[in-house]
């Protein structure tokens, strides 16, 4: 569905030059749900932007629906959903009038965009607001608008640029909901940006990291966190002899770090079996007598991935 090869786009501002994507290589095949993954200004807005004909490449080339961006941006458009940061059209519009305007922009007959504004409205809850004003609705309403207005082309292709910034928790799982919902019902393949870690976690298929401009990363969720993570293990122990409690753990764990808790001590390791290792690693001090007062596993998550790949926290970053 996507074939994008050496996609760079530089800008130049004033005397100052901006790399924001340089040389990426990415394929999406068709039904994949794809997210991109990366701190502000990493360059997900510009790829996207690039992939979806608004914004012309620097170098490279890329297809989409077998079509050039460069060269056939009109063909591209006709088979793409886009969703960008914050949309959402004319605010004093009737939220109706702004589904059937866009019917009109794709050229669609008065009775295809009336039935498609309906069928659209009812599947993202919203029925009753076909008379409200888009400025009237509130964050989640807005942005299940954005979806259904990127929806009325019914596009193989759906891109959504950031699509649950700023929502609150419960909207966002509910907008998600409704995503791969639309997903299934249209058997849509779905891009889109994000720099919420539990959402890439969660949601996405797979996950392309990309960090200043470059793709660093880029499989499914579970399988980043393998290669580029490991779960921890923490337990409280009743001795504070370090030797002991070294000699005493698993050849298999990583380095223990031992710190004082109490009058024992607090010990991490590492491991790739994930919480199954903690029984293991509890008999094992038992076994040398040592006994555990409490014990926790930890799983890697995305952002563990994003610091041991880049010695940088995404979490810090997007909250910045
Ligand atoms: N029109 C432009 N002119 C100059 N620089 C730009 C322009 N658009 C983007 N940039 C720069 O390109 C870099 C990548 O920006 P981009 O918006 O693609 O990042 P992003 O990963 O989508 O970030 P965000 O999550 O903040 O949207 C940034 O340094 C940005 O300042």
């Amino acid at each position: 569905m996507i074939r994008a090869r050496g996609l760079t786009k530089t800008f130049s501002r004033r005397k100052e030059t901006v790399e924001a994507v340089k040389g990426i290589d990415v394929d999406v095949a068709e039904g994949e749900l794809v997210a991109f993954l990366g701190p502000n200004g990493a360059g997900k807005s510009t790829t996207l932007r690039m992939l979806t004909s608004l914004l012309e490449p620097t170098a490279g080339e890329a297809t989409v629906a077998g079509y050039d961006v460069v060269a056939h941006p009109a063909q591209v458009r006709a088979r793409l959903g886009f969703i960008g940061q914050g949309n959402g059209g004319g605010f004093s519009y009737k939220v109706v009038d702004e589904l059937h305007n866009q019917g009109r922009f794709y050229g669609l007959a008065p009775e295809v965009y009336k039935e498609r504004a309906a069928d659209l409205m009812a599947a993202l809850e919203l029925g009753g607001l076909e008379k409200r004003s888009v400025q009237s609705l509130s964050g989640g309403q807005r942005r299940r608008l954005d979806v259904a207005l990127g929806l009325m082309n019914h596009p193989p292709l759906l891109f959504l640029d950031e699509p649950t910034t700023g929502l609150d928790p419960h909207s966002r799982a509910n907008l998600w909901g409704h995503i791969t919902a639309m997903r299934e019902r249209y058997g849509m393949t779905v891009v889109l940006t994000t720099h919420y870690l539990d959402e890439a976690d969660s949601m996405a298929e797979r996950v392309v990291v990309i960090d200043h401009g470059e793709i660093i990363a880029d499989a499914a969720p579970g399988v980043l966190k393998r290669r580029h993570a490991d779960d921890s293990l923490t337990l409280v122990v009743a001795t504070d002899d370090g030797a002991a409690v070294r000699a005493a753990l698993p050849d298999d764990l990583g380095d223990a770090e031992l710190t004082a808790h109490g009058t024992g001590l607090q010990v991490r390791v590492r491991t790739a079996q994930g919480a199954e290792e903690l029984p293991v690693v509890i008999e094992a001090l038992r076994v040398a007598g040592i006994t555990t007062t409490s014990a926790s596993a930890r799983q890697a998550s995305l952002d563990d991935v994003f610091l041991n790949l880049t010695g940088r926290s995404l979490r810090e970053e997007a909250a910045a």
